[in-house]
């Protein structure tokens, strides 16, 4: 089912805080912490069996929902024990919460966590600060089942990152909006199944808060459809540089682009035009000089890349650069060290590696470094991988979950280009063309996992893929 885009929105653990204090102008933190709570209990309850519980309560307000869901369980007849790893602060809402829990406290979790049916991590969330110590982290380790209270503790919701040590989760509960880091790895590797629930925030607060991240889902976007008066020209034209020695790259990205519903493609090959000719008739293969066929106004897309040599993509792509049309650069333009190559390009596709080439490496995180080159190139950047970041100029950033391990073969990197590179023709925006473009070829993907995908077989399903979106 289609998503509201409201819906798709993630939050930092800074912006969550926000939130709270947003919402706290209304609700009090008691009742969002009550409602937590019993949020974390329903999905418990709905999901296991009464067993032994043991909830493990940090000094915050994630402890504060922990002593909320040790006695709503209790209250179901649940054999519970909780253990305060850290008091909550005096006259605070966790400490409110601490104190409607009538239960014993243990002072030795150790002794009953290998045992107990079921963890209920309730240490960190939004406010874990630095690296989980090894008492804790020796604690969480003899978790055998483990529900985390928002995010597994250790996780950084920011980055996905893990501070020290983080238990791999069976259930992750989190509140009104999730976080980058849910779906951030090596974080998404640890959320088990993962649920948000409202907990009668109401979303208009969000409008103060400015997000700028979103989960990658269609309800973010949105692709053209195929009208009455379609014609070739109204669904775009799509024009791909053909490298001389390998040929391979192009013909895929050209596949995909006719597969996902180009009107028209041409390849403009650099060497010889033959193999680009004998591979598909529905390719047109540019006889004209590459100065000629740039004046056709009605060509705007131009894909600069795939399987070209340094030399032939240095060249072509400065001649692109002049000529105003839009661009998306892949492959073989990052091979250049060379940031000021960029700037002029609508889009750039690079992976991890090509990434670093280019920009250098990853100090913080990935979103921060996607963002920066984005702003330092002007171009929106899709960072290839398990988790893709698709990262705009202006700050915007997406986060793609919807994918499969199966897309990591020689070619798909082509394939997603072409489908880039027909969305912009269509006229999507060029944000929208690369959030789109991932997730078609996700989905396509996902479409031939019953097999080993090859990325001929990715560029067959990008139609199917199209209309599933
Ligand atoms: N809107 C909502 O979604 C609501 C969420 N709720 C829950 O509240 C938490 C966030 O609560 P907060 O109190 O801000 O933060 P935490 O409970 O996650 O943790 C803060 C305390 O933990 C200490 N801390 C942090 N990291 C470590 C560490 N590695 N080792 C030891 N102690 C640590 C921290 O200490 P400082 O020294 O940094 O101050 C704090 O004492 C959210 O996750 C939800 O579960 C609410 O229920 C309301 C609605
Ligand atoms: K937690």
């Amino acid at each position: 089912m289609r998503k509201e885009a409201s819906s798709l929105i993630l939050l930092t653990p800074s912006q969550m805080l926000e939130v709270d204090k947003e919402a706290a102008k209304t609700i009090p933190i008691i009742q969002l912490m009550e409602n937590a709570g019993w949020a974390v209990t329903q999905e418990v309850v709905k999901r296991y069996k009464p067993c032994s519980v043991l909830v493990l309560c940090g000094p915050g307000n994630n402890g504060g929902d922990g002593y909320v869901v040790a006695r709503l369980l209790a209250k179901k007849g649940w054999p519970v024990r909780v253990a305060a790893i850290g008091r909550p602060k005096v006259g605070s809402d966790a400490e409110q919460a601490a104190h409607r829990w009538a239960g014993s406290i243990v002072e030795h979790p150790e002794d009953y966590i290998e045992k107990s049916g079921l963890v209920i991590d309730a240490l960190f969330g939004a406010g874990l600060s630095r690296n989980i110590d090894s008492y804790i982290s020796e604690l969480l380790r003899k978790a055998r089942r483990v529900v985390a209270i928002d995010t597994p503790s250790g996780i950084d919701g920011a980055t996905g990152k893990v501070m020290g040590y983080a238990p791999h989760a069976e259930l992750t509960v989190t509140f009104f909006r999730a976080k980058p880091g849910h779906y951030l790895l090596p974080g998404r590797e640890y959320m088990g199944e993962l649920v948000i629930k409202d907990i009668a925030i109401s979303p208009v607060i969000l409008s103060q808060i400015k997000p700028q991240c979103w989960l990658n889902e269609p309800g973010l976007w949105s692709i053209p459809t195929s009208e009455v008066e379609d014609y070739k020209y109204r669904r775009g034209i799509v024009s791909i540089i053909g490298g001389s020695v390998m040929t391979g790259a192009a013909r895929l990205s050209a596949h995909a682009a006719l597969n996902v519903g180009a009107g028209l493609v041409h390849i403009f090959a650099l060497g010889s035009h033959d193999i680009y000719s004998s591979s598909s008739a529905c390719f047109v293969i540019d006889k004209d000089s590459l100065e000629t066929s740039l004046q056709d106004s009605r060509r705007k897309v131009w894909v600069c890349g795939p399987g070209l040599l340094l030399g032939e993509a240095k060249e072509i792509l400065s001649k692109l650069i002049a000529s105003n049309v839009k661009i998306i650069a892949d492959a073989g333009v990052f091979q250049a060290e060379n940031i000021e190559m960029l700037k002029g390009v609508s889009i750039i596709t690079p992976h991890i590696g090509e990434f670093i080439r280019v920009f250098g490496e990853i100090k913080a995180d990935k979103i921060s470094a996607a963002r920066v080159a984005a702003q330092q190139t002007g171009a929106v950047v899709v960072l290839k991988g398990a988790d893709t970041i698709i990262a705009s100029p202006d700050g915007r950033v997406a986060i793609n979950q919807h994918a499969s391990p199966r897309l990591a073969t020689a070619g798909s990197g082509d394939t997603l280009t072409g489908v880039i590179a027909t969305l912009l023709a269509a006229g999507m925006s060029e944000w929208e063309s690369a959030c789109a473009g991932v997730w078609l070829h996700g989905e396509a993907g996902l479409l031939c996992e019953h097999s080993w995908p090859t990325a001929e077989m990715l560029a067959n399903n990008l139609g199917k893929a199209r209309d599933n979106a």
